[in-house]
């Protein structure tokens, strides 16, 4: 390591600069005629993207000058990005020239064996899933005009394959031969992830034996990272993950090979297959919206504002009786008004204790959870009424149309999950409640909305008279409730468990209050329902009943969490230095 180390006086342009490697860190720092030290631009070698002979650029396109003293060292310079709570990374470059070719060729190999020592977790080859279709149909240019380019650069090889329909990525990833392979790129939303998280988990569990049907079975991590370039509509994961949208941020975090774990939540249904989840489970309005958005995929991302504009206007409400198991309350909570950063300690506490408790692997390996087969009802908590909209995620769900996101509190690897119940009310309050999305006021402050950090979720519909009672009308019960002025709750106790359950009853329906309602869902709704359907990742489970599981940090990304812009000034700009853009 000590043959790192090295030092001397570099020039960049006609200023003279002390330049010195470390190890850790590359310096160099601009020396004056009286030798006084001016600015310094300090660069980790882990962060590092590139070190070339000669002068080097790569954008426009790539051009070298093969001068015998010069070399080029490309690395990730920090911006803030206006509006957006994570920071933009670019790629900066500064060329230097050495006093002879000897000094040269020692800069050149100290700092690459630098990068290789301190930066040993970089994909070396990728392959990349492109879904031509995805948000603005820009995922193939956006790959090779903005990715594919750092990708050369860090010494990347990529096997890219556009796909042709639905499901082949994950279908590739479940059926063909990935050796040699150290991660997995998705250029698109995040339907396209949700593909290859089925793909590398299924995979994962194939290779392991497991049977990944059984609830109470652990689950084995893929070894293979998954990067996201952003090119979809949502791009909720992204978002939540790096902190911005762009794909020049996300293709570096891939490069430096950061890693972020993730937690899954795997979503099982009686009669139909295992569904995984990382960002929106939702029943109700988000199911709706995504219903109802799937006949306007045309108008591109631009559907969901739509459709959410026609569900908000029918406004549904639907029964159904949520269980859930609470997490352990002194971890955190979901409205502790905490955020999940870069470096988090509920997360990384959360690291040691699943690494403590995970068996090896095997589909012999049950946990603490094996009562998930329904045998069991001790830390079950039930609720039972009218709602608005469930939904689960096991992350914030920042997206651009909600910067802070579903559950601003929840976090990325923590093991746990965050239900939010939005209980039946009127029109206005749960227009209240969707705006406080678009800033920072507490969604959670509303009488109607409740939110529980949870392990586990069960949802399932009532089969009471009131249930029947819709069915004959064919509609569901409209929104007068009342819920924002009370609930019957009743507590029993079997043994020495205790079991709530909680019922808050809407109305049933006059023709007075169905008339409104029945005549906008006849415009904007093909069928109107007493039931409504799962939104998944984006894919509609058509199905209500479910069960639903959180498995900590089954999956990694090339990401590193959102980082504090408190923490991370932005690089001093320097003449030499230039971004891609
Ligand atoms: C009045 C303004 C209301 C803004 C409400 C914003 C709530 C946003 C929460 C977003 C959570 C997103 C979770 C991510 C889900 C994605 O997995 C999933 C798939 O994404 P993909 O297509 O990129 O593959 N995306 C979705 O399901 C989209 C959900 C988006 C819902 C947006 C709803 C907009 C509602 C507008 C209501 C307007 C009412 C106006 C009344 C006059
Ligand atoms: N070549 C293709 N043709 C049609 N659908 C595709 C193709 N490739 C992927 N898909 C599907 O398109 C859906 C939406 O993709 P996504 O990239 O998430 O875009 P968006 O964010 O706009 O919904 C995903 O569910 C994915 O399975
Ligand atoms: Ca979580």
């Amino acid at each position: 390591m000590e043959t790192e180390k090295l030092e001397s006086t570099l020039w960049v342009g006609n200023k003279r600069y002390r330049a010195v490697l470390n190890g850790w860190h590359f310096k160099w720092t601009e020396v004056d005629k009286n030798n006084r030290d001016k600015n310094t631009i300090s660069v980790p070698v882990s962060e590092v993207v590139g070190v070339e002979e000669g002068r080097v650029e790569i954008l426009p396109q790539k051009s070298v000058e093969d001068t015998d003293k010069d070399f080029t060292v490309f690395y990730v310079k920090r911006c803030r990005s206006g509006g957006t709570y994570g920071l933009l990374w670019r790629l900066g470059r500064t060329q230097f020239s050495c006093p002879s070719r000897v000094l040269k060729d020692q800069w050149i190999t100290n700092l690459r064996t630098s990068v290789k020592t301190h930066s040993p977790r970089r994909p070396h080859r990728l392959l990349v899933f492109i879904n031509p279709f995805g948000g603005k149909k820009k995922g193939r240019k956006i790959y090779h005009s903005l990715v594919a380019p750092l990708f050369e650069l860090a010494g990347i090889s990529s096997h890219v394959i556009v796909t042709e329909r639905a499901n082949q990525a994950r279908d590739h990833l479940l059926k063909k031969d990935l050796i040699g392979f150290d991660g997995v790129v998705c250029v698109g939303g995040d339907g396209m992830f949700s593909e290859i998280l089925h793909g590398l988990i299924g995979r994962a569990q194939q290779e392991a034996g497991i049977c990944e049907n059984d609830p109470s079975v652990t689950l084995q991590p893929s070894s293979l990272h998954i990067g996201i370039i952003p090119a979809g509509s949502t791009d909720c994961v992204c978002y939540a993950t790096v902190g911005v949208i762009d794909p020049v941020t996300s293709a570096l975090h891939i490069v430096v090979g950061d890693s972020q774990p993730l937690d899954v939540c795997a979503v099982h249904q009686a009669s139909a297959p295992l569904r995984y989840s990382v960002s929106l489970l939702g029943y109700g309005f988000y199911g709706d919206v995504l219903a109802e958005s799937e006949k306007h995929r045309w108008m591109g991302p631009l559907r969901y504002d739509f459709s959410g504009t026609m569900v908000y206007l029918c406004n549904r409400s639907y029964a159904g009786i949520v269980q859930y198991i609470p997490a352990d309350p002194v971890l955190s909570s979901p409205r502790d008004r905490t955020r999940c950063l870069s470096g988090c300690s509920v997360c990384s506490r959360s690291t040691e204790r699943l690494i403590h408790h995970s068996p090896d692997s095997g589909s012999s390996s049950r946990s603490h959870y094996s009562h998930f087969n329904g045998d069991s009802a001790d830390e079950w908590v039930s609720v039972e009424g009218r709602f608005r909209c469930v939904s689960l995620t096991c992350m914030s769900c920042a997206c651009p149309r909600s910067p802070l996101g579903l559950s601003p509190s929840a976090h990325l690897a923590d093991g746990t999950g965050d239900l939010i119940l939005v209980w039946d009310t009127n029109p206005l309050g749960f227009l209240k409640y969707l705006y406080r999305h678009t800033s920072a006021q507490d969604q959670f402050d509303l009488p109607f909305v409740e939110v529980h950090r949870v392990k586990a979720v069960r949802f399932s519909v009532p089969s009471s008279k009131e249930e029947e009672d819709y069915e004959e009308t064919g509609e569901p019960s409209s929104a007068i409730s009342e819920a924002e002025t009370g609930y019957v709750e009743s507590a029993s106790r079997s043994g020495s468990q205790m079991h709530l359950t909680e019922k808050r009853s809407g109305r049933e329906m006059t023709d007075k209050q169905k008339t409104p309602d029945s005549f906008l869902c006849g415009l904007c709704c093909s069928k109107s329902s007493a039931v409504s359907v799962w939104n998944c990742d984006g894919e509609i489970l058509p199905i209500t009943e479910v069960f639903c599981r959180i498995h900590g940090q089954l999956l990694h990304l090339y990401a590193r969490g959102i980082e504090d812009q408190a923490l991370h000034g932005c690089s001093v700009e320097n003449e030499a230095t230039s971004y891609i853009n």
